[in-house]
């Protein structure tokens, strides 16, 4: 029985990809961003690849169009078992005392207002049915702010504290939440930081790889990780293995230094 995914911010850069790979694994599509000329070319080449998608686009932070695309991409595709809450922005690093509070709410609404209002649109059927994934793009920099702004160290670091705070509430119903980071990625978030630009090739991962991870955390078969912050890096199989009584715990163990760009 093939599987609805429903993932944000998915006109352009990992949400692309993370998309075009779900589709290419068989599951059906749900695309939202806030450009539809983005998203129909997303879903053009997943159709000429024979997926199936669904268009519904939306501000990831305005709580009705998040209600609307949840009841658009059901109403195609069937209730959303995958749920990849990707749409992300970031302002440019500089000093606190330079930032415009406007654009640090924006940051925070984008990052942490936004995966909320997608996880409360989604959540009430996957635990009707008992089983779904909701998968957080994430980074290291909110676990320590390496070079970017202070409102994006703190949105991420909200993010991964709803993670694990939703994780623990819905414990034992079959539906599991990850944060995963990508490393850092060449993409229009990256684009507007020539300062990274000297970075050697080998601190850059690929949005595919990303994908790569989203599909294993989907599988199911990692679900005892629930909470979790992953990284490329993480072998699961290996992560799980270290489980041992206290899932809280373990879950609530400070996640790795962020080094500068570590994957
Ligand atoms: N690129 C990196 O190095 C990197 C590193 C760590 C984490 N991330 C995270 O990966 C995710 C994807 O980022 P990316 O690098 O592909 O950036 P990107 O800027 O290319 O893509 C972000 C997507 O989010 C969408 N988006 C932004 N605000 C939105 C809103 N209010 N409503 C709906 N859609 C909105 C954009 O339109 C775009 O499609 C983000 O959560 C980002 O924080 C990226």
């Amino acid at each position: 029985m093939p599987k609805t995914a429903l993932v944000t911010g998915a006109g352009r850069g990992i949400g692309r990809a993370i998309a075009i790979r779900l589709a290419a694994e068989g599951f059906r599509v749900g695309i939202t961003a806030r450009s539809t000329e983005q998203l129909k070319e997303v879903a053009a080449t997943i159709e000429a690849a024979g997926g199936v998608v669904a268009v519904a686009p939306g501000d990831a932070t305005v709580a009705e169009n998040v209600a609307e695309v949840e009841r658009t991409v059901s109403a195609a595709l069937g209730p959303i078992d995958l749920l990849v809450n990707n749409a992300g922005y970031a302002s440019a690093p500089m000093p606190f005392i330079e930032v415009d509070p406007a654009d640090w709410w924006r940051v925070v609404e984008t990052n942490v207002l936004g995966p909320m209002l997608f996880t409360h649109a989604v959540l009430p059927s996957m635990l009707k049915r008992g089983s779904g994934h909701i998968i957080n793009i994430n980074s290291m920099m909110g676990s320590k702010l390496s070079g970017a702004s202070v409102a994006y160290g703190v949105s991420k670091a909200g993010l991964m504290r709803f993670t694990d705070a939703i994780a623990e509430e819905v414990t034992g119903t079959g539906v599991a939440l990850f944060d995963l980071s990508p490393g850092l990625v060449r993409t229009g978030m990256t684009a507007n930081r020539p300062d990274l630009d000297a970075l050697p090739e080998a601190a850059w991962s690929k949005p595919e790889a990303t994908a790569e991870k989203v599909i294993e955390l989907a599988s199911g078969d990692y679900d005892a990780l629930t909470g979790r912050f992953i990284k490329l890096s993480d072998d699961l199989g290996e992560l799980a293995g270290q489980i041992d009584g206290d899932m809280r715990l373990l879950r609530m163990q400070p996640v790795p230094d962020a080094g500068s760009v570590a994957k």
